[in-house]
């Protein structure tokens, strides 16, 4: 622990006295990050000669117990429980026998439960990925052959699968889409009540940007990176942008699932799935294909699962930020393998090392340059560093505030019986998305297919403006008081936005009337008669997700902010049902309620 401190020392040197004393004044946040990089010190120490037999974190006894759970939940009609515990029965299994009979069940039990796609998905891996037992096999064929014919029927019946390319479908990777295809659309959307046409190619596509920027790749070309004093890099419009506009389109550069999600979504790209596959060696993490699980082991997973076995050990939960940290460090250091090579480089041998961007040349997301430039907020680990395992810990400390810095928060939206809700799946570092400053008051809106983020204008943002993210402190929901105060604490600013200096009120309290209304523009200019029937359109419509009351929705909100000044209660209102209708469309996933594992989690919320 000793050598550790002196990483922390000169960040300390002015607050304590001694080190011991610090320590027990620290969060214990910090001390479980200083543990993490304690213990990822050890590892990469003992790196290569660490014994792994690949069976450790799996147990044989657990994963039977589960099996048993799962069939008499099944037997008890609790199909979500049953479900749940065969999953967690096949992340457990050490054995490949075993793990083929696991699977083999839960193939059986998804055709049981009418989720034929993934029933065949599980099905097609006994044939080509595990053996089990021949009496297994022909069982499983013959269920094939049933849950093909059943889900084409089902297809069939469904009003938007007309298309032949989902039908008979053979590989398991293709099944992955068609499955969350299906899903997407297995029943009626019943909240759709104001939608006159529907386009199933628009829902399922991820946008891309219209007028592609030669030098940040995920970005529009009407905007730009630029640098102040204050907030250091930021993003700015150098062209008028529309509302609406998209703006970045992104997948994550690390993202981490949520533990309580790891049941239902694939640890790698966050799809909904539940014909999930095991990491061969640690119980942690579950794919949803092996295409998945490859890009994961390349990235980061193949040391991970050891990182895993050790902090299991020492009870260290490493998730959310510590997790993306963790990855980062693994993905700039090729899972560990690099970080010598890293330690001894001119620049990078330092973690804290600033060297910036040129922003007149290409931006490459995945280039180290981003990675290692991500604010961090801390100017503490400058000390030059000479151990392997103290420059190990220093950068994983260094990725951690990184991550607490940057990381954006990932969604979706489920539709229950009777209501909608979001549900947040984990977090994710997006490469060029981490440039934008926060407003109480922002001017984008963001979605999720899977982890990718689009990102969008919600309202008109002229040539030479600031863009503005919200770091979850909306004016419309919180105090100036609790904003300032959360923004001050996890990223050490003060908010400058135009709600934060003139203390706008929140959304319940907004002003509404709009012969009372500040204008823009001269107010015989302005069309009052128009202005009541949109507002009326407005009420009449929302909540809607249609082409048409998107674009309406678009439309009105460029008059509002064209016309009238905030604060407003109607500019409010019309984009919180924007960005809904946006995020409905972009990722919609409709359960069938006797197959979800934690809805009544949801349905309590
Ligand atoms: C995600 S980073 C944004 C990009 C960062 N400015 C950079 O140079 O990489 C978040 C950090 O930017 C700075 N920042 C963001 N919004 C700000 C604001 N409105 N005023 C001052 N600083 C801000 C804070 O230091 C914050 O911790």
């Amino acid at each position: 622990m000793s050598s550790f401190f002196s990483v922390i020392n000169p960040w300390s040197a002015e607050k304590m006295r001694s080190v011991s004393e610090y320590f027990t004044l620290l969060h214990p946040d910090v001390r479980l990050r200083i543990g993490v990089a304690t213990v990822y010190a050890n590892v990469a120490r003992k790196h290569h000669k660490l014994r792994f037999d690949g069976q450790n974190l799996k147990n044989s006894k657990l994963s039977l117990k589960y099996k048993n759970k799962s069939v008499k939940k099944y037997t008890r009609g609790k199909k979500d429980e049953a479900l749940k515990n065969i999953i967690l029965s096949i992340s457990t299994c050490p054995d490949t026998y075993k793990l083929a009979i696991a699977i083999g069940s839960r193939s059986l039990l998804l055709h049981l439960i009418g989720d034929y796609i993934s029933a065949i998905v599980d099905a097609n891996r006994i044939f080509e990925l595990y053996k089990g037992p021949p009496n297994l096999i022909q069982l499983l064929r013959e269920e094939k052959r049933e849950s093909i014919t059943l889900l084409n029927k089902q297809l069939r019946d469904d009003e938007h699968y007309t298309r032949k390319k989902y039908l008979n479908i053979t590989d398991p990777d293709e099944f992955n889409d068609a499955m969350f295809l299906s899903r997407l659309f297995y029943k009626k959307m019943e909240f759709r009540t104001h939608e006159t046409k529907f386009n199933v190619d628009n829902w399922l596509k991820i946008p891309e940007v219209f007028y592609k920027n030669a030098l940040l790749p995920n970005a529009t070309s009407k905007i730009n990176i630029s640098k102040d004093e204050i907030k250091k890099r930021f993003i700015k419009a150098v062209d008028n942008i529309e509302t609406g506009e998209i703006l970045i389109v992104e997948k994550p550069l690390v993202s981490a699932l949520d533990p309580d999600r790891m049941l239902t979504h694939c640890s790698f790209c966050f799809v909904r799935c539940t014909s999930l596959m095991p990491c061969k060696l640690c119980t942690v993490a579950l794919y949803c294909s092996q295409k998945c699980y490859d890009k994961a082991l390349k990235k980061y997973h193949t040391t991970e699962c050891r990182i895993f076995q050790f902090t299991e050990k020492k009870k260290l939960t490493v998730v959310g930020t510590k997790l993306v940290a963790l990855r980062l460090f693994l993905i700039c250091t090729d899972n560990g393998r690099l970080l010598r090579d890293l330690m001894n480089h001119e620049v990078y041998g330092n973690p804290c090392s600033n060297k910036d961007f040129n922003f007149d040349q290409p931006f490459h997301p995945k280039d180290y340059f981003n990675i290692h430039n991500m604010e961090d907020n801390y100017e503490f680990l400058t000390k030059k560093l000479s151990e392997l395992e103290e420059f190990a810990g220093s950068l994983l400390l260094k990725f951690w505030l990184c991550s607490i810095v940057n990381c954006h928060g990932v969604s979706e939206f489920v539709h229950l019986p009777n209501k909608l809700v979001e549900v947040q799946l984990g977090v994710a570092i997006y490469p060029t998305l981490r440039f934008a400053s926060h407003s109480c008051n922002q001017n984008i809106s963001r979605f999720f297919h899977k982890n990718y983020i689009v990102v969008r204008s919600c309202r008109p943002i002229a040539a030479g403006e600031e863009v503005f993210d919200n770091y979850g402190q909306s004016y419309l929901t919180k105090t100036l008081e609790e904003r300032q105060e959360h923004l001050q604490r996890n990223y050490f600013f003060e908010c400058k936005c135009a709600a934060c200096e003139e203390n706008w009120p929140l959304v319940v309290d907004l002003p509404s009337d709009f012969s009372k209304a500040e204008c823009k523009i001269p107010k015989e200019q302005i069309n009052m008669k128009q202005v009541e029937e949109w507002s009326k359109k407005y009420h009449k419509i929302s909540p809607a997700c249609s082409d048409e009351a998107l674009y309406f929705f678009y439309t009105y909100i460029t008059f509002l902010h064209k016309t009238f000044r905030q604060p407003f209660k109607e500019h409010a209102l019309v984009e919180i049902s924007m960005v809904f209708s946006e995020g409905m469309r972009g990722n919609y996933y409709n359960h069938k309620k006797e197959i979800l594992l934690d809805v009544k989690d949801y349905v309590l919320k």
